[in-house]
């Protein structure tokens, strides 16, 4: 792992989120020779550089919505992991512009840069929530992926850009499991949207390793998504509530702006290619050009034996089962500890 990356330079956008904590607690300690986070908030890269201290470590103020920005930071890199995103459901719905100016357009402002500067290898982060895509987040990160293939086609072999695709990342700041180890801690009720809901469930560790994966094994305009375990939102509230010896109530509040009751990590149609690579699935690009008239009588695969690879048609961990997977999370053995949990904090 740590060869690839020895002495070279990594450029994490968004670098100053759950992922790029992730990425640097995993990185700093090896023979890469320099990391830089690239975002937009002075206040969060200023507590960064003060937690890490480490002379590898290099901050760049700048927007993916800006491409000028993002000029001096590519500069010299070899590496990007793209994850700047506008990632919030709810307020996606209410700004889908916005959305679509982060997620579409500051894409394609990464990937010129990077193809500029002769980048060699740029991952960009997608979800589940692109498959399928019902809420303005989601179909802001389809059209992110199809701009990555797209470029991919154009930017090798001197730039290889792949995808990978989340499920949720469980504890990621903002998301429901912290959130109801506040509500636990606080006394009240917790607020479920569906007890029936389910999500592929990832830790941020399961996250970085997806991207390694793809980083070595992609070639251009693979999607790479990893095989992971899901559960009902029921089992995970039951599990936290079990953990914690708490009886608080449980109050139905109905799903939320733009919530669909289950996630796609692939679909039919990309199951008919995916390969299965073990833990992971790789969906190679759509090689074909525009000339489409000779597929009409060759056929192509049989799409209609196939079903999408979502989180209600994989095996669900029960209450018991999530509350393993939780006990290793950092947030619930503090609360465990009987120490106070922030809802907003990595
Ligand atoms: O008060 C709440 C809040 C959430 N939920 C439920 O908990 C699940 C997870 O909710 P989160 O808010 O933690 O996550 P989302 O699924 O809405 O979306 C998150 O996961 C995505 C990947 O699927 C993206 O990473 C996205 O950026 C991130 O916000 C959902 O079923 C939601 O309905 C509740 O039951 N009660």
């Amino acid at each position: 792992m740590t060869s690839m990356f020895t002495d070279k330079t990594l450029l994490i956008t968004g670098g100053t989120g759950t992922f790029g904590n992730a990425v640097l607690r995993r990185f700093l300690e090896t023979e890469i020779g320099e990391i830089r986070v690239f975002s937009r908030d002075e206040k969060k890269q200023d507590d960064m550089r003060k937690h890490f201290t480490h002379p590898k470590l290099r901050f760049y103020i700048g927007d993916v919505r800006t491409e000028s920005s993002l000029r001096g930071a590519i500069q010299g890199v070899d590496f990007v992991f793209h994850a700047a995103a506008l990632k919030q459901v709810p307020s996606c719905e209410f700004f889908p512009l916005e959305a679509l100016r982060t997620n579409a357009l500051g894409t394609e402002n990464v990937l010129n840069a990077a193809i500029g500067a002769g980048v060699r290898r740029v991952i960009v982060l997608s979800t589940d929530k692109a498959v399928y895509p019902i809420n303005a987040m989601g179909i802001s990160k389809a059209m992110m992926e199809k701009l990555a293939v797209a470029k991919s086609r154009v930017a090798a072999p001197q730039t290889t850009i792949c995808c990978t695709r989340y499920g949720n990342v469980m504890a990621s700041r903002g998301s429901v499991i912290p959130l109801f180890l506040k509500q636990i801690q606080d006394g009240k009720g917790i607020t479920i949207t569906d007890p029936k809901m389910t999500r592929f469930m990832m830790t941020i560790e399961d996250a970085v390793d997806l991207v390694l994966y793809a980083f070595e094994h992609g070639s251009a305009g693979d999607t790479f998504v990893q095989k992971a375990p899901s559960c009902t939102i029921g089992a995970l509230a039951e599990a936290l509530k079990k953990l914690t010896g708490s009886r608080v109530p449980i109050e139905i509040i109905g799903t939320r702006h733009g919530e669909k009751l289950y996630e796609t990590l692939l679909t039919r149609e990309e199951m008919a290619v995916a390969e299965d690579q073990g833990g992971y699935y790789r969906v190679p690009a759509d090689n074909r050009d525009l000339n489409y008239g000779k597929y009409f009588t060759e056929g192509k695969e049989r799409i209609t034996e196939q079903t999408d690879y979502n989180s209600h048609n994989v095996p669900l961990l029960d209450a018991d089962g999530m509350a393993e997977l939780l006990k290793k999370l950092p947030c619930v053995q503090q609360a465990l500890r009987g120490e106070k949990v922030a809802r907003g904090k990595e």
